[in-house]
């Protein structure tokens, strides 16, 4: 699958452009601000119907205008499809594949794959555990929709046992029973997103592992753990351990919910002790274990995205990454960097056929 060419009207900082793209590498080039990363947000718009950026949809409309429209043009197994997406301030998201509307865009997800490699995974090594759930969670769930339902589903029951511990507090009253009902539910349902989670773990660790050494040329030792309440201890019994302080704090303190992964470099936390390039590596090399879990599942290669990636990586990184995707087992790949030179030089060395915009 490649995007053949994209039509942008109003989005972001751009009024009206079409791009005709390469099969293999595009580069964006030019100054800060100037839109690299809003064309790469629109390519990642017409596969997600949202931005990777901006989640306030009517915020990703041009200032001054009162809609967007994006217009992609894909080569899937030789078949051309277009898929166009538009919204008007006021008005509900639309999103059509050949001319047809979808009625859920759930229903396009995963249709056009795609991975985004940007400055703002940043969050995933400062931010809180929530931010490493959501990644896990995601790429469980691409491929496994029993996961996605049972996760729904337990964050369901916590929400509904929290809103009975806050029921009990403001009403001075217990009912051990009428609590256990939902602790019940939530160890049946906990119990399998913990496993999911360890086999899932079990395969992504060694990719990603392996993309990391790649990456830092066997320089150093990369860790990912998974960490979990549920190691030592049965969900039932961390949850009848904790009822005092549930009641006490009127919310459930132990479960999946509060599981976390662990980024390590040399056993110390990357976010504390790594540099902001081993930091960067790191988050690469997650983003590329994605990517084949991905393709995996999708049975397509996924279009990707490197937003601004060449930046406090020394050279021998930057040409690790470009060789590592450069080859086969990678698909159509978009760019941005600020130094049109560094940027050929780059790619002129993987012998690759390439297109750079100037912008
Ligand atoms: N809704 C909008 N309307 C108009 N301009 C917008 C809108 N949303 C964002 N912008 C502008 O888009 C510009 C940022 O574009 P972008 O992030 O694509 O730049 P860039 O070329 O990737 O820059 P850098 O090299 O610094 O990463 C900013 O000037 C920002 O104000």
């Amino acid at each position: 699958m490649y995007l053949q060419k994209i039509s942008i009207l109003n989005f972001k900082n751009i009024a009206t452009r079409t791009f005709d793209f390469h099969e293999k590498i595009n580069c964006f080039v030019g100054d800060n601000g100037i839109g690299k990363t809003n064309i790469l947000d629109a390519i990642y718009y017409l596969s997600f119907a949202k931005s990777y950026f901006n989640p306030v949809a009517v915020q990703n409309i041009k200032h001054g205008e009162s809609f967007f429209v994006l217009e992609g043009d894909y080569i899937i197994s030789d078949r051309k499809e277009k898929i166009i997406c538009s919204l008007k301030k006021g008005q509900k998201k639309v999103l059509k594949r050949n001319g047809k509307a979808y009625e859920k865009f759930s229903d396009h997800i995963g249709q056009l794959p795609l991975v985004i490699i940007s400055p703002a995974d940043r969050d995933l090594v400062t931010e809180g555990s929530d931010t490493r759930r959501k990644f896990i969670d995601g790429v469980i769930s691409m491929q496994d929709k029993t996961y996605l339902k049972d996760l729904i589903a337990y964050n369901k029951v916590v929400s509904q046992r929290n809103a009975l511990l806050k029921y009990f507090a403001a009403n001075r009253t217990f009912d051990a029973l009428n609590l256990k009902v939902y602790d019940e539910q939530l160890s049946l349902l906990g119990v399998k997103i913990y496993e999911k989670r360890q086999d899932f773990l079990s395969e992504f660790t060694p990719i990603f592992n392996d993309k990391y050494q790649t990456i830092s040329g066997n320089k150093e030792q990369v860790n990912l753990l998974y960490k979990s309440q549920l190691h030592d201890t049965d969900f039932t019994q961390l949850l009848e351990m904790s009822v005092e302080k549930d009641r006490m704090v009127q919310y459930t303190t132990v479960g999946v919910h509060k599981d976390d992964l662990s980024f390590d470099i040399g056993n110390y936390p990357i976010k504390k002790f790594g540099s902001q390039g081993q930091q960067k590596s790191y988050l690469i090399a997650l983003k590329l274990a994605q990517f084949e879990f991905l393709k995996q599942q999708s049975n397509i290669v996924p279009i990707l995205l490197l937003d601004d990636i060449f930046d406090k990586l020394d050279e021998s990184r930057v040409s690790q990454i470009i060789e590592l995707v450069n080859n086969d087992e990678f698909g159509q790949i978009f760019i941005t960097d600020t130094h049109k030179e560094r940027t050929e030089k780059v790619i002129q060395r993987t012998n690759s056929s390439f297109e750079i915009f100037n912008l």
